[in-house]
């Protein structure tokens, strides 16, 4: 990273180009070189009072979603600016630009769409995959980052095509910088446009995306090899991230790709990790070994198996043999708790089945299923855990179940947006006399009980995948590694103080910055430590820090 931007661009061009614009903020210099003299008003304006503008400006928006429209359009004129504003307001504004919000302008984003942004590839026209990367005008050296998803699975809302995979990776990016400072010069939003099967969207004469049902089987396969083969050979350093894929994709994809690339599974891995991470500082509040957790996992997807899986492999560190590691977590899903009997288990959901001879006394539903209310009532978890994207799923019954068998029940509802959380953080300190250790999927304010103050951790990736990022980047590692997920849940852990009542069980957004360096720290020296490392880390501490892109005006240079 140079300390200044050479362009040969001059005059709007410059103005236009949302990587180099600073708007008033050019100095007179800059202005005389790069042709921008009367472009501009003449007052030069610095950063700082750039941003109190569009300050002023975001909260004359009356509605999110509107704000995440206005700062969509401020993105794709002055990044830089967009950048500083969303640092300086991080826990007011990350909201609006991530999650919840996203959620919203996804829905609604072939009505709001203003400017493209990042690359478009479509199933129908896999030849043009490589003329999309190329007409981007990146060179082999200059990206370090690939978001891409197909939309099947957006947060918790379902299939929302086109616009759902240019807005959830345009969303990752976008925390991706604000809080790990990668470049955002050198990541590159991917949508994988394979169909949709939302009939709204195929309905709506406004849908951008193709009009037709998801394309699947060997189709989607050959796309998916297309698109890797293409951005792998152009980019040979760059980390491929993977969001939002439905179920029966997800993993499948990741299995194929893991061994050989830098790459990985956010919501499998990224959310698995945030998890541990979170449990890791309950089990420091509750004294119970991760080893004698009990685990019930409600939502037994992309998430919540990806959870089962780090939990799993956390308590054979702590000392369980494989078996029994498995045995301390109960999957449920529609089918409820999945057994060995249990109709259409997904081949990932299999490890999770419990033999059907064991639950042979327990109530069934009308339709034959162990409820949730039932596991919980045999199991007497210490742990549950939602990413069911059903909303009001842990009902107040349920959890005063739970409540009744262990001192401090740990509950995280982790599904996205707010309103497919399965309980809110004041229903469970309520239902639970204030005893349950609470982390959710979005932010929560906190919540006064009996006179206590508990904060409320957010249990969402993104105070996983920016760090794990820009570890890896540093690094340039070969692949993402277990052990590189482990020490980066270890170092989410290590910055929170848990002795505090109420204390939240995570560090805060606030934070997000100061997390991400210490997560990209620990994973670049695991990179190192496991020969997985292809650049060179004398002091993964300081290089990670160095390496951090600022959302500051660089001089711009006429070439
Ligand atoms: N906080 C975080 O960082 C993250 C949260 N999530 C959230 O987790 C949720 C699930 O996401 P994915 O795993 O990607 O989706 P998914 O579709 O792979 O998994 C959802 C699972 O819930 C099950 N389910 C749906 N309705 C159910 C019901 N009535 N009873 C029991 N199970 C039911 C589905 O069958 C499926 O197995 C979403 O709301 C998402 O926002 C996902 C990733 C990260
Ligand atoms: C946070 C996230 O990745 C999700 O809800 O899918
Ligand atoms: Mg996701």
């Amino acid at each position: 990273m140079g300390n200044e931007h050479v362009t040969t661009a001059r005059g709007l061009a410059v103005l236009h180009d949302p990587l180099l614009n600073k708007g008033t903020a050019f100095t007179p210099e800059e202005r005389a070189r790069l042709g921008l003299d009367g472009l501009v008003p003449p007052v030069v304006e610095t950063i700082e009072e750039q941003t109190r503008r569009v300050y002023s400006q975001y909260r004359a928006q009356p509605t999110d979603l509107l704000k995440n429209v206005y700062l969509a359009a401020l993105r794709d004129r002055n990044e830089t600016l967009f950048y500083r504003l969303l640092s300086e307001h991080l826990r007011e504004i990350l909201p609006i630009v991530y999650d919840p919000t996203v959620g919203e302008a996804i829905r609604s984003y072939s009505h709001v769409y203003r400017r493209p942004r990042g690359v478009f590839l479509s199933v129908d026209d896999m030849n043009g995959i490589g003329r999309a990367f190329d007409n981007l005008g990146r060179g082999p050296d200059e990206v370090d980052l690939i978001v891409a998803s197909d939309a099947e699975q957006i947060l918790g809302i379902g299939d929302w095509g086109v616009g759902g995979g240019a807005g959830i990776a345009a969303g990752k990016l976008a925390v991706y910088t604000a809080a790990a400072g990668v470049d955002p010069a050198r990541a590159v939003p991917v949508a994988l446009d394979v169909g949709t099967d939302n009939a709204e969207l195929l309905n709506d004469p406004a849908y951008v995306g193709n009009r037709h049902g998801r394309v699947r089987g060997e189709r989607y396969d050959e796309f998916i090899d297309a698109y890797v083969t293409a951005a792998t050979r152009r980019y040979p350093a760059a980390l491929l991230h993977w969001e939002d894929f439905g179920p029966s994709n997800a993993r499948r994809i990741l299995e194929r790709y893991a061994e050989r690339l830098c790459t990985f599974n956010d919501d499998m891995q990224g959310t698995g990790a945030i998890v541990l991470a979170a449990v890791l500082s309950a089990v420091k509040v509750t004294g119970t070994p991760l080893r004698d957790q009990r685990i019930v996992v409600f939502g037994a997807g992309t998430a919540g198996v990806g959870i089962a899986d780090q939990l799993r492999e956390a308590m054979v560190r702590d000392g369980l043999d494989g078996g029994t590691a498995t045995r301390r977590i109960w999957a449920v899903d529609r089918q409820g708790l999945l057994t060995d009997a249990t109709r259409g288990l997904r081949d990932f959901q299999v490890r999770y089945a419990r033999p059907s001879a064991e639950v042979a006394g327990w109530a069934r539903d009308g339709e034959g299923r162990v409820t949730l209310a039932e596991t919980v009532a045999r199991v007497g978890p210490t742990l549950l855990v939602g990413a069911s994207t059903v909303r009001g799923a842990f009902t107040e019954p349920i959890v005063r179940t739970m409540a009744a068998a262990v001192e401090r029940p740990v509950i995280f509802p982790i599904s996205n947006p707010t309103e497919r959380m399965e309980a809110t953080p004041s229903d469970l300190l309520r239902w639970t006399d204030g005893r349950a250790l609470v982390a959710t999927g979005v932010p929560a304010d906190p919540v006064v009980h009996g006179g206590d103050i508990h904060e409320i951790g957010q249990a969402n990736n993104a105070l996983l995948f920016p760090g794990l990022g820009l570890g890896a980047i540093a690094s340039r590692a070969r692949r993402i590694s277990d052990g590189m997920l482990r020490v980066a849940a270890e170092a989410v852990a290590g910055l929170v103080d848990v002795s505090v009542p109420g204390a939240s069980l995570l560090p805060m957004v606030d934070d997000l910055r100061e997390i991400s360096a210490a997560v990209a720290a620990r994973v670049a020296g695991c990179a190192a430590d496991e020969g997985l490392a292809r650049a060179e880390l004398e002091d993964p501490e300081r290089q990670v820090r160095e390496a951090m892109w600022r959302p500051e005006y660089r001089p711009v240079r006429a070439g």
